[in-house]
C-alpha cells in the first residue's frame, strides 16, 4: 500500500471538515475523490501536503507517518499536488516555472531513468535540457520562452502538472485538473493523466467535478459527503450507488 489514511479527521472550530476517513491506495493506482461542494475534498489534500495538521488519525505514505510534516518535507517524501486555482509564476517564462520546481525535487524517482537523464544536474545546461525534456512530455516545448500567464488556459493547467512532476513525485494529487477546460481539452487531459501514470510509475489521486473525466480515467472512486466517505468502488459501482446519486450525482446521472 503506498498511501493509507487511518481514522483521519480535521476540525475547524466546531466544523468537522474531514471525519474518520479511511482510505487505502496501492502503488500505481488511479483513484478519484468526489463529492458535493464543501464535502472536505480539498481539506484531504491540504492534510496530505502538510498545509494542515490532522486533528486525529494517521497518514502513512510509503510506510512512514507523514502527519505533522511541513509542506516542503512532504514534497521531499514524494507527494506533489496541483491546485484548484492555477498557481504559476505568471510573469516568469514557462521554462523558468519548471526550473524553479526542480529545486524542490524528491529523493525517490523513476523520472530521470525514464527520460534517460543523470539524476544530478550540476550545470545550467543540464537543468535546461531536463526542463525541455519535461516540457516536451507536456507538449509545451514550443512555449518554453513564453510568459506563463499568456498561455491559453488549458496549457496553463498542463504547465501546472508539469511543475508538479518536476518535483519527481511518487504520488500526484490533482485538484480539479479539468476545471475551466473545454471538452476537447478535457479529453486531452484524460489521455495525459493515463500516460503519466503508465510511464512514470506514478500513483494519482484526483478531485474532479467533471464526471466524464472521473468515470473515464479512475479505476476506483471514493465519495465524500460532510467529511465522511459514503461510498467507494469502481466507476460503475459509484454511478449506480443510491447513496451517491442522492448526495451528489442526482437522478439524471442514472
Ligand atoms: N481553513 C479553514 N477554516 C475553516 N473552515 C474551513 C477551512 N478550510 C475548509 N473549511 C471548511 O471545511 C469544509 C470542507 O471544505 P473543502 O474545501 O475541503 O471542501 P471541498 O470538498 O474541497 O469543496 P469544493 O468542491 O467546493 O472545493 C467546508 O465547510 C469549508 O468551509
Amino acid at each position: 500500500m503506498l498511501l493509507k489514511l487511518e481514522h483521519l479527521s480535521k476540525s475547524f472550530g466546531g466544523l468537522k471538515a474531514v471525519a474518520d476517513l479511511n482510505i487505502e491506495i496501492g502503488q500505481g493506482e488511479l483513484v478519484g475523490l468526489i463529492g458535493p461542494n464543501g464535502a472536505g475534498k480539498t481539506t484531504v489534500f491540504n492534510l496530505l501536503t502538510g498545509v494542515y495538521e490532522p486533528s486525529e488519525g494517521k497518514m502513512i505514505f510509503a510506510g512512514k507517518d507523514v502527519g505533522g510534516l511541513r509542506p516542503y518535507q512532504v514534497t521531499h517524501r514524494g507527494i506533489a499536488r496541483t491546485f484548484q486555482n492555477i498557481r504559476l509564476f505568471g510573469d516568469l517564462s514557462v521554462i523558468d516555472n519548471v526550473k524553479i520546481a526542480f529545486h524542490q525535487h524528491a529523493k525517490y524517482s523513476a523520472f530521470s531513468a525514464i527520460l534517460r537523464l543523470p539524476s544530478f544536474f550540476r550545470s545550467e545546461d543540464e537543468m535546461e535540457s531536463k526542463a525541455l525534456a519535461l516540457l516536451e512530455v507536456f507538449h509545451l516545448r514550443g512555449r518554453a520562452g513564453e510568459v506563463a500567464k499568456n498561455l491559453p488556459y488549458g496549457e496553463q493547467r498542463r504547465l501546472e502538472i508539469a511543475r508538479a512532476m518536476a518535483t519527481e513525485p511518487r504520488l500526484l494529487l490533482l485538484d480539479e485538473p479539468a476545471a475551466g477546460m473545454n471538452p476537447q481539452e478535457t479529453r486531452g487531459l484524460m489521455e495525459l493523466i493515463r500516460w503519466l501514470r503508465d510511464n512514470f510509475q506514478l500513483t494519482i489521486l484526483l478531485i474532479e467535478h467533471d464526471m466524464s473525466l472521473v468515470m473515464g480515467v479512475c479505476e476506483r472512486i471514493y465519495v465524500l459527503d460532510y467529511g465522511m466517505i459514503i461510498a467507494s468502488g469502481t466507476p460503475e459501482e459509484i454511478r449506480t450507488d443510491p447513496k451517491v446519486i442522492e448526495a451528489y450525482l442526482g437522478e439524471e446521472a442514472i
